[in-house]
């Protein structure tokens, strides 16, 4: 099955090509409704359901869920506030054989929200609104029905109450709003029903679990990677980077620093050589630049530096609010990997002239306008390269804490010298970041959550 993210946009082509070849919306329909029907059937286990039902096509999968559940034997409860306005969903409704009620209270253990799907188009009022108060409030088991219904397909924002659901069934594809905050939060578990749509044209995508291996029977350390760290004014934030850059499959790792780092591991390789001197080492595969550097007329220096010396690099933290237009003169942006959290982003987008709303578009228009990759981290995290965009399941809450993206991005650099392209590489450690993060528990630091990035790559190999 295709694990493309799609906007309502490609979704609606997706379907009207499925109908061009032969399936009608009817058929897809029976196909969605059925095949909810039978998750929902799992989760319910016998107990009475209740089913919310909107007046589009996402209540008409309603009415089919409904029906399914009652031809199983099940006590359906369907509450439909207005008749259905689409001539699929009346036909959904013509073959539901019960009753329906216009409004709640409802008191199933299950409830099943089909009250709007991705053509939800405005704010949500009056009795809908009620219903997904009543919803909020109510410890049953909910359901949402291709996305819960107070959501924007297209961005993961709200247009009225959110409740918590505890399973999310996509129907056809991915909508972007599985991915993004704050919606992908609340979804509970995810599932994807396929209908059979061509989806191979998508542009975005999920990214799925990588294969990692072994270095060859023939590696030496080079062969492997060598990963250059450039420090700058403060020491512990590339301590960080190079603590984790070590666990994630690098050969050699250096820090490249003037100042002394009596905290650094006896494993890792300080270069105190004037920096253009150092940078001039043919077997350095990635540079890493930004966590610690600061942001004053050195610190420039040190990443005009990095850029013009023609490696692959990774650019973090305060790289990202020194880059603009001069620094990248002359540079090949295809080996550019930037690692910006919402802030950093956002100060990107203004330094380049990008002007975008929204953390999705942001980074899109930034990797179109300068053809970098942008891996926009954080709670949904998103990366942009060569005309793909990739989502990324949920990862640990407890990520947020200090030093957490100078862990991602030494594990990003040691990816890309290992002969990884910067999506690949960025791809690679957004997973280990992720399943380190999950072996280190609750409460970890950043120097934890980097010797967790070793017994992460075991995972992955
Ligand atoms: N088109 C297809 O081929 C298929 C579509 N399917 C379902 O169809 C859904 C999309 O259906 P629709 O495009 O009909 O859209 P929805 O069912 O999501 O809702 C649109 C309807 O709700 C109304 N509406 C939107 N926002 C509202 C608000 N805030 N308050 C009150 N009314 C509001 C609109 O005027 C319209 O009548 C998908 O999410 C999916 O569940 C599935 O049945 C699979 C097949
Ligand atoms: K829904």
């Amino acid at each position: 099955m295709s694990e493309a993210v799609l906007t309502v946009a490609q979704m609606v082509a997706a379907e009207k090509a499925a109908m061009a070849a032969g399936t009608s919306e009817w058929e897809l329909m029976l196909k969605a409704g059925q095949g909810a029907a039978q998750w929902v059937h799992r989760a319910a286990g016998g107990r009475p359901v209740t089913v919310l039902c909107g007046p589009g096509n996402n209540g008409g999968d309603g009415y089919v869920i409904a029906e399914d559940l009652g031809s199983r034997g099940y006590d359906v409860d369907v509450i439909a506030p207005v008749e259905p306005s689409t001539d699929t969903a009346r036909t959904a409704r013509s073959q539901f054989g019960g009753d329906t009620r216009e409004q709640g209270p409802f008191e199933h253990a299950i409830v099943v929200d089909c009250l709007f799907g991705y053509g939800l188009s405005r704010q949500v009022e009056g009795v809908y609104r009620e219903l997904l108060e009543e919803l909020s409030a109510s410890d049953c088991f909910k359901i949402a029905i291709d996305v819960p219904s107070a959501v924007r397909s297209d961005c993961g924002s709200t247009l009225g109450p959110l409740p918590r659901y505890d399973l999310t069934l996509a129907l056809g594809a991915w909508k972007q709003a599985h991915f993004l905050m704050p919606s992908m939060a609340m979804m509970g578990a995810k599932e994807l029903i396929d209908l059979g749509l061509p989806l191979d044209d998508a542009h975005g995508v999920l990214s799925s679990r990588p294969a990692l291996s072994a270095p060859a029977a023939d590696a030496h350390k080079y062969t492997r990677g060598l990963v250059a760290v450039v420090a700058g004014e403060m020491p512990g934030a590339p301590l960080l980077s190079c603590e984790a850059g070590m666990r994630a499959g690098a050969g050699y790792v250096k820090l490249f620093s003037d100042r002394s780092h009596p905290d650094a591991p006896a494993d890792l390789v300080i270069v105190e050589d004037d920096l253009d001197e150092a940078l001039e080492d043919d077997r350095i595969d990635a540079l890493l630049v930004g966590p610690g550097l600061g942001r004053g007329e050195t610190s420039r220096e040190r990443l005009a530096a990095a850029l013009t010396s023609g490696r692959q690099c990774v650019l973090d933290a305060d790289a990202l609010h020194l880059l603009d237009d001069d620094l990248l003169e002359g540079v090949d942006p295809s080996r550019i990997l930037l690692t910006p959290h919402e802030g950093e982003l956002a100060a990107l987008c203004e330094s380049f002239g990008v002007e975008a709303d929204g953390k999705l578009d942001r980074a899109r228009s930034l990797s179109a306008a300068t053809g970098l990759t942008v891996l926009a981290k954080g709670p949904d995290t998103i990366l942009v390269g060569e005309g793909t965009t990739l989502f990324f399941p949920q990862g640990s809450s407890w990520l947020s804490v200090a030093g957490s993206g100078d862990v991602l991005a030494g594990i990003c650099a040691t990816r890309l010298a290992g002969s990884r392209s910067p999506m690949e590489a960025a791809q690679d450690a957004v997973w280990l970041h992720h399943e380190a993060a999950r072996l280190a528990g609750p409460a970890f630091t950043a120097l934890q959550l980097a010797h967790c990035v070793k017994p992460a790559m075991a995972s992955f190999l």
